[in-house]
């Protein structure tokens, strides 16, 4: 193993040893919201003395101490409560939340569940749309906690590349939710972790690899499309999880422009949307009226359209802040957490034992008519593997060499693995991965996203 490795909060040598951790006692008035910042590197312990309380729409047990590092979030209380807080963090209480009109939302959602249960149909499917930061995750997050404690199974839909759920940022995934949010993680625990108090769950999981799906509609659509056949029919194979329906997270920038409102349409069409919350500005509500009144599904239902009020809570998160997540996220997939420590394997290969795609920027060949370059080389390069790959992130897809594009495209994500190492003289090169799993034989997709990062091995 290479020296230094899995060491989660690097910043804790150097405290001084003098500070002893401050702890304080906050008193929450009914429907108030405490809401806290914790940096990265840093980390608090909250403890629920009495009363009730939920972050993110999870019950926190009495008594327990739960631990957040690097996190901005919040604790909510209906009827009240006490909780103690141990180490320094940003921090105030609210008294104004949407947390009402959320609730609502819920209970309606509630109904449609209700119905699907006594026809044994299909429970509401339900697309969160709204700009950056503007509470799109943490509603999600909310409802699907509240669906789990009415008893139901969601399946919960990231369509947002810039940020992972439960997986590497870069993939779009579904996963259905039958055991509580992990609330120290901020999903749960990535399924490479194996000792988590909480049910691991897992997704299906699909590599689109940039940043922003603007980047490249003619990869992010059919990989959309490939998400909505895998999850509709998961979703037909089990009668909890269909009448419970799904919960879709989309990315802030489709809500922001034109090309994003295409997306979204698109969204609507393959996953058969028939509920659409729009967070915090009046201006999408319309657009989205505009172009959904008319809709109807492939089974002839309307679309209902539901404005809500973006909490006073959400934070702008800077791209540093996002960067340190990102790298976090990596660090836990191949060494695990506070709680559980994984060893990753290394393996050595040759450049001519595996075969490596590039992702073709394709939005930016559209120079020629009628995206003919495109058409004539295809969605991915292929690529030996060169010292641009150090510190890269590669899927390793379950499909074979010898398969077409398209087909590589289509298939789910076995893994990832790190660049560590890459030897140009000796043709040699050097991954970190999970398990030691053979993985010549499968074709590995390397994108832009997530971004390098020297901090994995560092
Ligand atoms: N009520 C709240 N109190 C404190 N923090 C909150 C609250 N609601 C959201 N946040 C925080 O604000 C940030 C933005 O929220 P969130 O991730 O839900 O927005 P988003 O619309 O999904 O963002 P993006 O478009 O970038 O994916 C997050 O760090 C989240 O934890």
């Amino acid at each position: 193993m290479i020296p230094g490795l899995g060491q989660a909060a690097p910043t804790a040598t150097f405290s001084a040893p003098t500070i002893t951790a401050t702890v304080a006692v906050h008193e929450l008035r009914p429907e108030s919201e405490w809401r806290f910042e914790v940096a990265i590197g840093q980390k608090i312990e909250v403890r629920i003395m009495s009363g009730t309380a939920e972050l993110f729409g999870t019950e926190l047990a009495l008594n327990h101490v739960y631990t957040f590092r690097g996190t901005k979030s919040s604790i909510y209380t209906w009827h009240g409560c006490r909780i103690e807080v141990t180490g320094s963090c940003e921090e105030y209480t609210a008294e104004e939340t949407p947390m009402l009109q959320y609730a609502n939302t819920h209970f309606a959602l509630e109904k449609l569940r209700d119905e699907a249960h006594q026809r044994q149909g299909d429970g509401p499917r339900v697309m969160v749309v709204g700009p950056n930061n503007s509470g799109k995750t943490s509603l999600v997050k909310l409802l699907t906690a509240y669906a789990i404690r009415t008893g139901r199974q969601p399946m919960v839909i990231n369509t947002d590349p810039r940020e992972g759920l439960l997986s590497i940022p870069g993939t779009l995934t579904a996963t259905p939710f039958a055991s509580i949010i992990d609330v120290e993680q901020g999903w749960g625990s990535s399924p490479t972790s194996t000792s988590s108090p909480v049910p691991v769950k897992l997704p299906i999981c699909y590599y689109y690899g940039l940043a922003s799906p603007e980047d490249n509609t003619k990869l992010v659509k059919p990989i959309l499309t490939r998400l909505a056949l895998a999850s509709t029919s998961r979703l037909a194979e089990d009668q909890i999880i269909k009448e419970t329906g799904m919960i879709i997270d989309t990315p802030g920038i489709i809500s922001q422009g034109k090309g994003g409102y295409d997306l979204i349409s698109h969204i609507v069409a393959e996953f058969s949307i028939n509920t659409i919350l729009v967070l915090g500005s009046e201006r999408l509500h319309i657009e989205m009226q505009k172009r959904f009144s008319a809709h109807r599904t492939s089974t002839g239902e309307s679309i209902t359209l539901v404005k809500l009020d973006k909490s006073g809570g959400c934070v702008d998160r800077d791209d540093t802040f996002m960067q340190q997540t990102q790298e976090a996220a990596i660090k836990e997939y191949f060494f695990g957490d506070s709680r559980s420590t994984l060893s990753p394997h290394t393996q050595q290969m040759g450049f001519e034992d595996v075969t490596i795609y590039k992702i073709r920027e394709a939005n930016a060949l559209s120079f020629l008519p009628g995206g003919m370059e495109e058409e004539a080389t295809g969605l991915y390069e292929k690529v030996e593997p060169n010292p641009g790959m150090l510190h890269c992130m590669l899927a390793v897809m379950y499909a074979t060499t010898s398969d077409s594009q398209d087909t590589v495209r289509d298939a789910s994500v076995m893994g990832f693995v790190y660049v560590s190492e890459v030897d140009d003289k000796k043709r040699r090169f050097k991954v970190l991965a999970p398990m030691n799993t053979r993985i010549t034989d499968r074709p590995m997709i390397w994108g832009s996203w997530p971004e390098a990062s020297m901090s994995v091995i560092g």
